[in-house]
């Protein structure tokens, strides 16, 4: 579904991911792991086309991004960024209706299907009661959740995500990764997210790539990858992992005061 090919992302002298050669399949959920500024975002952005690599390329379908039309790039790849602002008074619903654009080139595209899909996307992340509203009056969980929605109902096969958790309480943070495990599972769909959660991450994930900052990278099978010992040294923090039932839950150590 998705594949980078000796991909290279610098900023300024820096390094951030050197030579990176990944492939990632149908139905996979793969987390993207690392520090503060290790490259997470703009790994994630140079996926979605927003941002040319330094080398190397990126593929979706087996065609290099530069190949795809946009509007055909849009009906594969939906990217939900960390942050967005709203200048405009748009609501709830125009915001989600705006992401069936790439279903109509030639039409208007606010058809009743489209109507049904974006309500469905809304109900899925429990905003549905807000459609008329402004987005500006939205809190923070709300907005990100009406976000979601939005990427939901752009109904493509592959999903990024930059920190989906972001805003969310913690009711919403396991509802929202269940769905994106379930799409995954039963619909075929291909997420990549980021996420600093890694018990969470660790949930729903199948696989996961460890990116280290200056250019080094690991990518894997989820229990390959996330193992204690690996993720202290990729994020410079010793951490223990605990079984819970049939769930690892990771703990960074205490700072020593
Ligand atoms: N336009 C830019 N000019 C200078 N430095 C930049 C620019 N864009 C990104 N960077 C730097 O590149 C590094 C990687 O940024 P990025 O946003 O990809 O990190 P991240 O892993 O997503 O971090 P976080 O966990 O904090 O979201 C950071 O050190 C950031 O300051």
């Amino acid at each position: 579904m998705l594949a980078t090919e000796h991909l290279q992302l610098r900023v300024g002298v820096r390094t951030l991911v050197a030579d990176l050669d990944w492939r990632v399949g149908a139905g996979e959920c793969w987390s993207i792991i690392g520090r503060n500024g290790a490259g997470k975002s703009t790994l994630m952005r140079a996926l979605a086309g927003l941002r040319d690599p330094d080398g190397g390329r990126v593929l979706i379908g087996g065609r290099p991004l530069a190949a795809w039309p946009l509007e055909q790039l849009a009906r594969q790849r939906a990217f939900l960024a960390q942050s967005r602002s709203d200048a405009f008074a748009y609501t709830v619903i125009e915001t989600v209706l705006s992401a069936r654009h790439p279903y109509h080139s030639n039409s208007y595209w606010e058809n009743s299907d489209d109507h049904r899909i974006a309500l469905q996307a809304l109900a899925s992340m429990e905003v549905d009661d807000l459609a008329g509203r402004d987005v500006r009056t939205l809190s923070g969980g709300e907005r990100q959740r009406v976000a979601i929605a939005a990427l939901l109902a752009q109904d493509t096969p592959l999903l990024l995500l930059d920190e989906p958790a972001n805003a969310l309480d913690l009711a919403h943070q396991v509802s929202v990764m269940g769905l994106l495990a379930k799409l995954c599972r039963q619909q075929g769909k291909t997420v990549v997210m980021i996420g600093h959660d890694l018990s969470l991450a660790h949930g729903i994930s199948t696989h996961a790539l460890l990116l280290m900052g200056d250019g080094r990278w690991l990518a894997g099978a989820r229990d390959d990858v996330m193992q204690a010992p690996i993720l202290s040294q990729y994020l410079h923090h010793p951490i223990d992992v605990l079984r819970h039932g049939n769930r690892s839950i990771f703990i960074p150590r205490e700072a020593q005061i």
